[in-house]
């Protein structure tokens, strides 16, 4: 469904992203996961075609992307409403022309469940509002593709609960794909089939969640290692291996051992650099 080959991405002469490769297959939930600057934005940018990069290819749907591709993707991006000065009716009809399958018996379910207030402009909805009315309207226009950029940010654990089962079902039911980016790693495991570590702009590590949770082993320090050591986060050493030892990891320890891989900030320790 996506193939993202080699993309590279600065701005100015800053290098932000660094042949970033992956693959996502049609009807799976594929999240982007990385720390704070890691580039998962941007990559994001790149195949919803906000921004061109430097090199490298991007395919959706075995085609580069155009105006015709684009009435099958729904994004819904990280800074959320580009006209703040606009009501949720007016945005509803800008969405029913864009998307010519447009649910909107979905979108009503969800006006009544959540209470959005049509009238009102999009500028005065609280934060976690303007994530779930732009999830309505996402979910509602039938895409064959939805890129997400942190779907549950600011939404309170009921809500994205409920939210990531709709996602969740969207795939599911639909045979729909979703690419999302996120940092809650502790939820990532319910509703992701396969995923991409990000970080300083390069794909650490990509792979199906099931074939990360059969490659890797959690062993205590001290037991005998056999195959490459990820990391090791306070007693417990990642490996990845195939070998019978130690025990198999949930996928939140793959996802902070691939993150953390030893390096732990301590603001206090004294340090000799002066950086200013
Ligand atoms: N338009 C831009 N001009 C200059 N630098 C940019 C621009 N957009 C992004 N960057 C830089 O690119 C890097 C990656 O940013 P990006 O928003 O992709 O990260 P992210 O992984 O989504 O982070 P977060 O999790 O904090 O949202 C950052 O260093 C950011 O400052």
């Amino acid at each position: 469904m996506i193939n993202v080959i080699k993309v590279n991405k600065s701005f100015k002469n800053n290098p932000v992203l660094n042949n970033i490769t992956f693959h996502v297959k049609k009807g799976e939930i594929f999240s982007l996961i990385g720390p704070n600057g890691a580039g998962k934005t941007t990559t994001l940018r790149c195949i919803y075609d906000e921004l061109t990069p430097n090199s490298g290819e991007i395919k959706i749907m075995d085609q580069h992307i155009s105006s015709k591709l684009k009435e099958k993707i729904a994004v819904m991006p990280e800074d959320r409403f580009t006209f703040k000065k606009f009501t949720g009716t007016q945005y509803l009809k800008i969405w029913k022309l864009l998307y010519t399958n447009f649910d909107l018996e979905v979108f009503n379910k969800f006006l009544i469940h959540y209470k959005f207030n049509m009238e009102q402009t999009i500028e005065t909805y609280s934060m976690g509002m303007k994530t779930l009315f732009y999830l309505a309207l996402t979910i509602a226009s039938n895409a064959d593709l939805l890129i997400l950029d942190e779907p549950t940010q600011n939404l309170d654990p009921v809500i994205r609960y409920d939210i990531l089962n709709i996602l969740k079902n969207y795939a599911i039911e639909k045979g729909k794909t979703i690419i999302l980016s996120s940092h809650e790693i502790y939820e990532l495991e319910e509703i992701s089939d396969s995923f991409a570590i990000v970080t300083e702009g390069k794909v650490l590590y990509t792979d199906t969640i099931d074939n990360a949770k059969e490659t890797h082993r959690i062993l205590n320090k001290g037991e005998k290692v056999e195959g490459e050591v990820i990391s090791s986060v306070n007693e417990e050493i990642l490996v990845k291996t195939t070998e019978n030892i130690g025990r198999y990891p949930n996928f939140k320890e793959i996802s902070i051992g691939y993150l953390k891989q030893n390096k732990t900030f301590t603001p206090f320790e004294s340090t000799s650099k002066k950086l200013i």
